[in-house]
């Protein structure tokens, strides 16, 4: 599966985390992640993470292109919800794209454990 994983600056940690604990789940499958997301993961883990921008710079429209072309399985994308992002209309794109073409999407650590435990249980 193509696998999209984002994170808030404030929610780096916890997705390297994530990351960390679903290592060996994540490894069978096509990783996807915005610069610096994906640069935190590749640092803490041995996952091969095919990085596009960071988020304010663009990364979250490409990981968009990715869902209008239908290449995007499912999405983790761990939002701060208590601080506001210079790119919040890249945001909203990105969480509309997944309305429109059905992909699933995780915004916090709750449903992004649901979503793992699905990739553990579907091997
Ligand atoms: O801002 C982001 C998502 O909107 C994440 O971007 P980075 O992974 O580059 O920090």
């Amino acid at each position: 599966m193509n696998i999209s994983l984002i994170a808030h600056d404030n929610m780096k940690e916890d997705i390297v985390e994530l990351a960390k604990r679903y290592e060996e789940a994540l490894s069978h499958h096509t990783l996807y992640a915005t610069g610096t997301t994906g640069k935190r993961i590749m640092e803490n883990t041995s996952l091969n993470v095919h990085r596009f921008l960071s988020g304010p710079l663009g990364g979250d429209q490409q990981i968009g292109a990715k869902i209008a072309e239908g290449n995007m399985d499912f999405i983790i994308f761990l939002r701060d919800p208590l601080t506001s992002q210079p790119h919040e209309p890249d945001v909203s794109a990105l969480l509309r794209l997944c309305d429109v073409h059905h992909v699933p999407i995780a915004t916090n650590q709750g449903s992004a454990e649901v979503f793992m435990k699905a990739l553990v249980t579907t091997r």
